[in-house]
């Protein structure tokens, strides 16, 4: 997919799906379907251009996040730039255009954005966003002022209705609309309880860590759970600290494809038991001896097991990691 930070530069005519879309969630799927190139995606209006590759679908968002240059403070992500890429992709995306996000273009009225941006630059022929949308200097611009600036310039804009999450008890008292939309933000507060299972089902696949085997401590192996260490993106958000049951992938080529490697458990936190000073992810995989280090993992968290905890001896964290593999392995089957 083609990945560029000056709007001028895309491939034009375009098809534009806009917003933040970090996490690539079900609410942002169903944004993304109209301006899609797949035929999984199911074709609508446009399909007959889309197919003959006259207009480029294109996801346009901002880079960095509008929170971190508001904040001044780095912003994790749930789909750091690369996972976003993968995933878009998969969605038939054919090119994203990150919008440096500074003063002058936080500074553009909803009008400006539109004949700067959409219309000279990216030469939109559709735009996609969902209904709460909002776009321009202050967030002044709704969706449907897009849509009456954009039908300016005979621009059709598609305005997608927002993606609930249906397990949310909405019956429960001050339940707001905020609380029950599939959100980037909802999903993160779900992640920090660990609810990884719950993460899914809003993201419409499980929630992933990409990262590079480095090597531990080299304790694992004296306990008898040798485990790959791994390094990710220092903008990927993680989970609550403690115990999961994963999938393990390796993504090898030049194209990364994903290949099974094996079922396993993985520990995020500071291993209090050993006095470990930093956060470390750990990923023990059922049944394999080979060498990982320098492979590029895939892992897929499918069940928080247990929280964290310091043991009065290795020994004691031994026993306790016997058991994680046997609920893991309990939960796979
Ligand atoms: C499934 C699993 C569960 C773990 N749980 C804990 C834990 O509860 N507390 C802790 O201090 N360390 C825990 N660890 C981390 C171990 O302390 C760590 O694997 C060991 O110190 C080896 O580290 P190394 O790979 O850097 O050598 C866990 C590791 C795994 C693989
Ligand atoms: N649940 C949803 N249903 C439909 N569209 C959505 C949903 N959530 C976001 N969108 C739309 O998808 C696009 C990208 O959303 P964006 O990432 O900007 O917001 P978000 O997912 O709500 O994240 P945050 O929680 O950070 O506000 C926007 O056009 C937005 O309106």
């Amino acid at each position: 997919m083609r990945v560029t930070n000056q709007a001028e530069l895309a491939l034009t005519p375009t098809a534009v799906a806009l917003g933040k879309f970090d996490g690539v969630h079900r609410g942002h799927q169903q944004v993304i379907k109209p301006i899609s190139s797949s035929t999984e995606m199911g074709l609508n209006l446009s399909s007959r251009e889309l197919e003959q590759g006259n207009i480029h679908s294109t996801v346009v968002t901002f880079d960095p996040h509008p929170q971190e240059f508001f904040s001044g403070k780095p912003r994790t992500l749930l789909t750091p730039l690369n996972e976003k890429v993968k995933q878009l992709q998969l969605l038939g995306v054919e090119q994203l255009v990150l919008l440096p996000f500074d003063r002058e273009l936080c500074e553009l009225s909803p009008v400006e954005f539109v004949e700067k941006i959409l219309v000279q630059q990216l030469q939109a022929t559709q735009i996609s966003v969902g209904q709460d949308f909002r776009f321009g200097s202050k967030r002044s611009g709704t969706a449907y002022d897009l849509q009456i600036i954009a039908a300016r310039y005979n621009i059709p804009v598609t305005i997608v209705s927002l993606e609930i999450d249906t397990q949310h008890d909405s019956t429960a008292q001050n339940t707001t609309p905020e609380m029950t939309r599939i959100s980037t933000s909802l999903i993160r507060s779900i992640l920090e309880e660990g609810n990884v299972e719950r993460a899914q089902q809003l993201l419409g696949r499980p929630y992933t860590l990409h990262g590079v085997v480095v090597k531990g401590q080299q304790l694992g192996r004296t306990i008898g759970f040798p485990t790959a260490n791994l390094e990710l993106p220092k903008d990927k958000f993680l989970p609550s600290n403690g115990v999961y049951a994963v999938r393990i992938f390796e993504a090898s080529g030049a194209s990364e494809l994903l290949e099974f490697l094996a079922l396993g458990v993985m520990n995020i936190g500071n291993r209090p038991t050993v006095n470990g000073e930093n956060v470390t992810i750990e990923v023990h995989l059922f049944d394999w001896a080979a060498d990982l280090y320098g492979k590029k993992l895939v892992v897929e968290l499918e069940k928080f097991l247990r929280p964290e905890t310091k043991f009065a001896s290795l020994e004691a964290l031994k026993n306790q990691i016997q058991l994680d593999c046997s609920l893991a392995k309990a939960f796979f089957s």
